[in-house]
C-alpha cells in the first residue's frame, strides 16, 4: 500500500507485491525450510516450536538455564533451540562432548564478539577474554600465584577479613540486642573485595569500614537492576553502539570503567616502586615472575598487567560473595544442616567459640586448615551445585567440529549452561533438585566432573577456583562460629527472586536474622 502510493504507477504496484512476497519468502526460509530441511544442525533434538519467535519468551522470563534444564530433561543431552527469527542455539550437557569443548579442542570455542565487548569495559582484556595463544601464556604466567601454595600463603588474609566481618556485626549486639537483620549479600560482597585486595594486590580497599568507598561504588553501579538497565545491557549485546546512547546506565558504566582503570593503575605503580620484593600477594610474584622472565614474550606488559587486575577485581571477589550469601541462606533455611556444620567447626577449631581464643585467631591463623573439615567442603560444594553463582558461559565454534556425534559448523553458538547441567537427574539422580550436602559422601554411578559446572571445566576453567573455595570455607567458619541465622519469613525467598547480570544473585540481597550463640555476648 505504501509502495503505491509514494512511488505510484506500474512500479508501485510491482513494489507493492514484491515487498510483501519477499517478506513472506523471507521469514518462511528462515522459519521452517532452513531450520527444518537446510540447517547442519537439523538432526539435533530440537525443542518444539516455531522458529519464527523461538524460545526467546521462555528464556528471557524464567530464570537463566531453568528451561533448559528441563529441555536436556525431555529431549537429551545435547539439545537445539531458536532465538527469533530462527537463530539456532545449542546447548550441550553430555559427558563426552563437554569435554570435548573443555578438554580437547578448547581453543575452538571462544566468546563470541557480542558477549566480550559488555565484559570488556568492566573486566579488561585479561586471561578471563584473551583466547588461542595468547591465552595460553597468560594463563601459564599466572599458574604460580594460584599454587596451593600460594594459597595457603593468603589465607591469613581471609581469616583477618572474615574476623573484621564479624566483629562489624557483633557491634550491631553490643545494647542487648539477641537477634539482628543484616542483608548479607552487601556486607559479604565488602569482605570478598577487601580480600581480593589484600591477597591480590596487597591493597587496602577497607570497603568493610567505609562502605562508599568509590571502588564499591563502582561496582554497585555495574550491576544495578533496574529495568532500563536491564534492557540497554541486553541490547548492547547485539547492538554494540547502543553503548553511545545518552542514558544513566551508559554514564554510570563509563563512570564505573574510570573508577576501576584508576584504581589498577595506581595499584601498578605502587607495586612497581615498591622496594619489598617479600610480598606474598599474587600481584607481587606476577611482577616477580616478570622480572625474571626468560625472554620478552614471556612477559606481561603494563597494559596486561592493569587487565589483570580488573580482571581478578571483577570476577573474584562478587562470585565468591554471591556464593557464600547463597549459603548462608541455604544453611539458614535448613537448620539441621547449619547445626551439624556449626559442630563440625567447633570440634575442629574450639578456639572459634572461645572469645579469649577468639582474639588471636587472626594471628594464629596458620594452625587452622578448613581442608580438614569434611561437611564444610560438602555444605560449599553442594551449594554451589544448587545455585552457581555463574550459571551459563556462552561459546562460538571457530571452526566446523563434531559435538557428542553431531556436525557443529563453524559459527554455531554453543553455551555450557551450569544452571542446568549441575541439576539433572541423569548425572545427579532423582535428588538432583535438593539440597543435599551428604550426596557428596555417596555420588551415584552416574556422576561424572563434568557433571558439575560451577568452576567450568579444563584449560578454561576458573583459575581462582582454590582461592575461591578456601575463602568460601574460612568466612563461613568466621560466621557460623559467632552466629546463628534464621530465614526472614516475612519477606519474599530470594530463591524466588534470582536474577543474572553475570552472577545469579538474589534480586533484594539475602536478609537474614542473625542471633548471638549463647555466651556470644560478653566478647
Ligand atoms: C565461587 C566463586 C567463583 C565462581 C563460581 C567462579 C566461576 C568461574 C567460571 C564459571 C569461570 C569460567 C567463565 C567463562 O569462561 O565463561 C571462571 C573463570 C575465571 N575465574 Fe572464577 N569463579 C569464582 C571465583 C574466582 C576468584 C576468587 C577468582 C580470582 C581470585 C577468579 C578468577 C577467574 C578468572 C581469572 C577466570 C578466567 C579463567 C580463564 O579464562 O582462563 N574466580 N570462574
Amino acid at each position: 500500500y505504501l509502495a503505491s502510493r509514494t512511488v505510484g504507477g506500474p512500479v508501485g504496484r510491482y513494489l507493492a507485491y514484491l515487498l510483501p512476497t519477499s517478506l513472506a519468502v523471507y521469514l518462511l526460509f528462515w522459519s521452517w525450510l532452513w531450520p527444518f530441511y537446510i540447517s547442519p544442525l537439523r538432526k539435533v533434538p530440537t525443542v518444539p516450536g516455531f522458529p519464527l519467535w523461538g524460545q526467546f519468551r521462555e528464556i528471557i522470563t524464567q530464570e537463566v538455564g531453568v528451561p533448559q534444564r528441563e529441555w536436556h530433561k525431555r529431549h537429551g543431552p545435547i539439545i537445539r533451540y531458536f532465538f527469533p527469527l530462527g537463530n539456532e542455539r545449542l546447548s550441550i550437557a553430555e559427558d563426552d562432548a563437554l569435554k570435548h569443548m573443555t578438554l580437547r579442542n578448547t581453543y575452538n570455542y571462544p566468546k563470541p564478539l557480542r558477549a566480550k565487548l559488555w565484559m570488556l569495559r568492566i573486566l579488561g582484556e585479561g586471561v578471563l577474554l584473551a583466547e588461542g595463544d595468547e591465552h595460553v601464556r597468560q594463563r601459564k604466567a599466572l599458574a604460580p600465584a594460584f599454587s596451593q601454595r600460594s594459597i595457603k600463603d593468603l589465607t591469613p588474609w581471609f581469616w583477618r577479613k572474615g574476623m573484621h566481618l564479624a566483629n562489624k556485626w557483633q557491634e550491631e549486639f553490643s545494647s542487648g540486642v539477641k537477634t539482628s537483620s543484616f542483608e548479607v549479600l552487601e556486607w559479604l560482597n565488602r569482605t570478598t573485595l577487601d580480600i581480593i585486595g589484600q591477597a591480590a594486590f596487597g591493597t587496602d580497599f577497607n570497603s568493610l569500614d567505609y562502605p562508599e568507598t568509590p571502588l564499591r561504588q563502582a561496582y554497585r553501579m555495574v550491576f544495578a537492576f533496574d529495568l532500563s538497565s536491564r534492557i540497554l545491557h541486553g541490547l548492547q549485546s547485539f547492538i554494540p553502539a547502543t553503548k553511545h546512547i545518552p542514558s544513566r546506565m551508559n554514564s554510570d558504566m563509563q563512570a564505573s570503567r574510570g573508577i576501576i582503570v584508576d584504581e589498577a593503575n595506581a595499584i601498578i605503580e605502587s607495586k612497581y616502586d615498591q622496594a619489598d620484593k617479600q610480598s606474598k600477594d599474587i600481584l607481587s610474584l606476577i611482577i616477580r615472575d616478570n622480572e625474571n622472565a626468560q625472554s620478552q614474550a614471556d612477559e606481561l606488559s603494563f597494559e596486561t598487567l592493569r587487565d589483570q587486575i580488573m580482571t581478578f577485581l571483577g570476577a573474584g571477589h562478587d562470585t565468591t560473595a554471591t556464593g557464600v550469601a547463597w549459603t548462608l541462606h541455604l544453611v539458614a533455611k535448613h537448620a539441621d544442616v547449619q547445626t551439624k556444620l556449626r559442630e563440625e567447626i567447633r570440634e575442629h577449631m574450639p578456639q572459634l567459640f572461645d572469645s579469649e581464643a577468639r582474639r588471636t585467631v587472626v594471628d594464629r591463623s596458620n594452625d587452622f586448615d578448613v581442608d580438614r573439615l569434611p561437611y564444610l567442603d560438602n555444605v560449599c560444594r553442594e551449594s554451589l551445585r544448587y545455585i552457581p553463582p555463574i550459571p551459563m558461559t556462552v561459546r562460538e565454534a571457530k571452526e566446523d567440529d563434531y559435538l557428542g556425534g553431531y556436525f557443529v559448523p563453524k559459527g554455531t553458538t554453543v553455551y555450557v549452561l551450569a544452571n542446568a547441567i549441575n541439576r539433572l537427574p541423569q548425572y545427579w539422580g532423582e535428588t538432583a533438585d535438593e539440597f543435599l550436602p551428604q550426596r557428596w559422601d555417596n555420588l551415584p554411578k552416574t556422576w561424572t566432573s563434568n557433571a558439575y559446572m560451577t568452576f567450568l571445566q579444563g584449560a578454561r576453567g576458573c583459575i581462582g577456583r582454590k582461592f575461591a573455595e578456601t575463602e568460601m570455607k574460612v568466612i563461613l567458619c568466621c560466621l557460623l562460629s559467632a552466629f546463628e541465622f534464621a530465614p526472614r519469613t516475612d519477606l519474599e525467598s530470594p530463591e524466588d527472586l534470582k536474577m543474572w547480570r553475570l552472577v545469579l544473585r538474589p534480586r533484594d540481597g539475602v536478609t537474614l536474622n542473625a542471633s548471638l550463640l549463647a555466651g556470644r555476648a560478653g566478647w
